[in-house]
């Protein structure tokens, strides 16, 4: 039951509008932020997706920069233009085409968004992240979050994939999170734990996968850090990243991950590594990233990541059946 000011509706039933609105001024300053999508219409996005494609996915899938092909192997796909869905907002980023796509990947039922949000395109968190609150409430179980990172690692090689076993939430330690505002407990905790957020099993059996496909060499696991870009990092930057404990860094994925958690979904996540930092002044000028070297590189390489999807998808659903 819940027994704080912010929901007068604490079994969650549908059609009640209160959950958010009910909040306490005198108690909470409620940011626009958490007002944006209450409960029920967060609800009703997910409705008019599962009605729309007649199915209930278990598994969601962010494709990251220039990795919208996982959403292309999609098989008997139904498409959803994110500016036909209601209360969606708009994918502005090269690389991200907008669509959401609903079918069966290796027998299981998921769903892909071809096209997140970011921070710096002037989206507040929580709506960069509200889709995974929507794929909650269409029967996700499973989030597959994918994005085109740095590499900070010196180990770690252009075309090189790292699995998420943790992360920096710098934008976190500037005091933002997709979280802040009145919590609605239809969706989780006031206060979540994140200590074991990547799921440990997933990580272990895409290590064999890796093997399996020959290419253990290219696979490490390390920490992931979003920062609020759109410009790429300084070596300043780079390097007090790298003494953090980062080994690959980006603009994305953190705040979906965080929004994953609240509401209970597992969670298996991964970098591309689609450029080196350089992390010292003598580094070569032409370290510098670019989005035209990221969307090429994750071009490249996407036929092994979509391997690598689809076999752990295929692991989770015989693991299920
Ligand atoms: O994280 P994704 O969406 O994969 O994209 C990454 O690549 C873009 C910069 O090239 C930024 O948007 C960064 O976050
Ligand atoms: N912040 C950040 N995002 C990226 N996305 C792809 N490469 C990079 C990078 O070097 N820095």
């Amino acid at each position: 039951m819940c027994n704080t000011d912010c929901c007068s509706n604490p079994k969650g039933k549908a059609g009640t509008k209160t959950a958010i609105n009910s909040t306490n001024s005198s108690d909470i300053i409620p940011t626009p932020e958490s007002l944006l999508y209450p409960y029920e219409v967060i609800e009703e996005i997910a409705d008019f997706i599962t009605k729309g494609s007649g199915m209930r996915p278990k598994i969601g899938i962010i494709c990251g920069s220039g990795l919208g092909s996982l959403a292309d192997i999609i098989q008997d796909p139904k498409i959803f233009e994110y500016e036909k869905i209601p209360n969606f907002p708009v994918s502005t980023v090269e690389g991200h085409a907008g669509r959401l796509v609903v079918g069966t990947l290796e027998g299981a039922t998921v769903m892909a968004m071809q096209g997140r949000f970011h921070f710096y395109e002037g989206y507040p968190l929580a709506k960069c992240s509200m889709p995974v609150r929507v794929m909650k409430l269409c029967g996700v179980e499973y989030l597959f979050a994918t994005n085109a990172a740095g590499g900070i690692n010196p180990r770690f090689a252009v075309g090189d994939i790292m699995l998420m076993h943790d992360h920096v939430n710098m934008l976190g330690f500037a005091g933002n999170s997709p979280l802040q505002g009145p919590n609605d407990p239809r969706f989780g905790p006031r206060f979540p734990a994140l200590v074991n957020s990547y799921n440990k099993d997933l990580i272990n059996k895409a290590i064999e996968i890796g093997k399996a496909m020959g290419i253990e060499s290219n696979i490490h696991v390390g920490v992931y850090s979003c920062l609020g870009g759109p410009n790429y990092e300084t070596i300043a930057e780079l390097k007090a990243l790298r003494m953090m404990g980062v080994d690959a860094v980006g603009m994305s994925t953190v705040h979906e991950v965080i929004t994953a958690r609240h509401c209970d979904m597992k969670v298996f996540a991964f970098s591309l590594i689609t450029n080196k930092c350089a992390t010292e002044y003598s580094d070569k000028k032409d370290d510098e990233a670019n989005h035209d070297e990221v969307m090429a590189v994750a071009k490249n390489r996407q036929k092994a990541c979509c391997e690598l999807v689809s076999r752990l998808i295929r692991e989770i659903h015989m693991a299920s059946a």
